[in-house]
């Protein structure tokens, strides 16, 4: 669909957990306020003072939330604490509609299930420059027990194989060099390249 400009196809950023993508996208909000747009979440849980369906959060019946899920709306759900949460299709059109790039973190499978919708999206992996390197990150940040780390490292190696598949991403920013990295982001979201 070479009909879509770049400035509205969905970009889809994944890599394994520790590698930057938090640390870049937060640049790139800050740096470009107005350019991008937040695909509204879809739960089961019940709203909280102040929060708005529709702007928060979609607010839906486990019911409908079911429906969905046998309907292949979402891109990916998960369930935390008894309830359930998902990025549906139509919320990122919903962004794009809006003249807003959505950027999607999300992780391998997120990847695959995009992959299988009509979204014309475009895909970065942000690696590692090593997985000692990333082991560090990962313990410098200072969120994990053992257990969690040691997973997240397995399932890094998983996505890294992943990643070298001919076709898989359109783009791989190694992140070693932050500023580099940021600006190697840039260059394919705003150019392409
Ligand atoms: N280029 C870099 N050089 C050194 N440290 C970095 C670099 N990029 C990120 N970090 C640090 O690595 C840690 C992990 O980064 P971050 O939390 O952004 O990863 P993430 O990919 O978003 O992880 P998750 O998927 O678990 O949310 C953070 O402590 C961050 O400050």
């Amino acid at each position: 669909m070479a009909t879509t400009s770049l400035a509205k196809r969905p970009v889809v950023v994944s890599g394994p957990s520790g590698t930057g993508k938090s640390t870049l996208l937060q640049r790139l909000f800050a740096n470009h306020p107005q350019t991008f747009g937040f695909s509204v979440s879809h739960t089961t849980r019940t709203p909280r003072a102040g929060e708005v369906d529709g702007v928060n959060y979609h607010f839906v019946t486990r019911e409908k939330f079911s429906s969905m899920v046998t309907q292949h709306e979402f891109i990916e759900w998960a369930e935390f604490s008894k309830n359930f949460y998902g990025t549906s299709i139509q919320a990122v059109k919903d962004v794009m509609q809006q003249d807003k790039m959505c950027i999607l973190d999300i992780d391998m499978q997120g990847v695959q299930s995009v992959k299988k919708t009509d979204l014309n999206a475009r895909f970065v992996f942000i690696a590692p420059p090593s997985t000692q390197v990333l082991e560090e990150r990962l313990r410098g940040r200072g969120t994990e027990t053992e257990a969690s780390l040691q997973l997240r490292l397995e399932t890094a190696q998983k996505e890294l194989a992943y990643a070298e598949q001919p076709g898989a991403h359109d783009k791989i920013i190694v992140n070693d060099d932050l500023d580099t990295a940021y600006q190697q982001l840039e260059d394919f979201i705003f150019r392409n390249v």
